[in-house]
């Protein structure tokens, strides 16, 4: 399997990747005034339309990392690039799905649908289209009255992922965004987002625990060193699409990439677990 460099040659604005850090740092200070390093001279390019896995030990700095590159946060060090340009700020061409659905508990599934093209100035009809075209795609299209506490858990995240796909976001950061729901459930949602994502050609950050998830979704999973993150190996997934979570996870070439992986973000949960044990002696 290829392992591909941290970091890419610099490129004009026409074809510059999607996201590009460049020597992060970001240093938090914590409430007791102590100062604490998240992450640390990070190099990471997500290449246009590409799918890119973040994984790393609990607590690395993962989180952090898509802080940066959605706005929400600026970096102590270095450079975040959204499309050749500094980051400033939240732009509106990035979306996010979260492990918690940010959805709107007292508006409908249509109305949580439409919120995205109406903040964005879409007329109420043309608004109202598109969250339609989006909730069939995601199989709600009978639940659009309903309300958020009236779903399952797999259904109110379809709502999330049509309210973010709604918008048509270049850019798709999701923060372990299945971790709360069952097993099958979360298999089911994987590849139905593989098949949403796949008529975009939105570039997404997908950050998760589960090395078995990022092998089956990305083009290129990215292990991440014991807190401060830094970027440690990045592997290229060379299993064809279209996937299939459930079925590409029992094929050998999958076994085989998921022992690769494990061996060199097993290290990094060791160093993590290690740490914790002598921070509770
Ligand atoms: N606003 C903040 N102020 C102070 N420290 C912070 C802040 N945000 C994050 N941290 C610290 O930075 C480190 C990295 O946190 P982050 O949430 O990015 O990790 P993570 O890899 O996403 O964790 P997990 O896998 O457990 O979700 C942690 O030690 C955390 O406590």
């Amino acid at each position: 399997m290829a392992r591909v460099a941290p970091s890419l040659p610099a490129m004009n604005s026409h074809t510059s990747p999607a996201i590009e850090l460049r020597g992060t740092s970001k240093t938090f200070r914590t409430p007791s005034g102590a100062l604490h390093t998240a992450v640390r001279d990070l190099d990471l390019v997500v290449g246009r339309g590409e799918f890119v896995a973040v994984v790393g030990p609990t607590g690395c700095g993962k989180s952090t990392t898509l802080t940066l590159v959605s706005g929400l946060e600026e970096p102590t060090e270095g450079e975040v690039l959204v499309a050749g340009e500094p980051v400033r700020g939240i732009g509106d061409r990035i979306g996010f799905v979260f492990q918690q659905d940010a959805v709107f508990p007292w508006r409908t599934v249509l109305s949580n649908v439409m919120a995205g093209p109406r903040f964005r100035g879409a007329a109420k009809a043309e608004a109202r289209q598109r969250a339609r075209e989006w909730l069939a795609r995601v199989g709600l299209a009978a639940f659009e009255d309903r309300y958020p506490h009236q779903l399952s858990g797999g259904q109110r995240k379809r709502v999330a992922l049509a309210a973010t796909f709604v918008n048509d976001p270049e850019i798709l950061l999701m923060d372990e965004p299945f971790s709360a729901l069952d097993v099958q459930t979360r298999a089911l949602m994987s590849d139905e987002l593989l098949e949403l994502w796949s008529g975009t050609g939105a570039s997404v950050v997908f950050v998760t625990h589960d090395l078995e998830e990022s092998i089956a979704l990305a083009d290129k999973v990215v292990v991440m060193t014991a807190g401060p993150a830094t970027v440690k190996e990045v592997f290229a997934i060379d299993l064809p699409r279209p996937r299939k979570v459930e079925s590409v996870r029992l094929e050998p070439r999958f076994i085989e990439i998921y022992r690769e992986i494990w061996s060199s973000l097993g290290e990094e949960v060791r160093i993590t677990r290690e740490r914790g044990a002598t921070d509770a002696a």
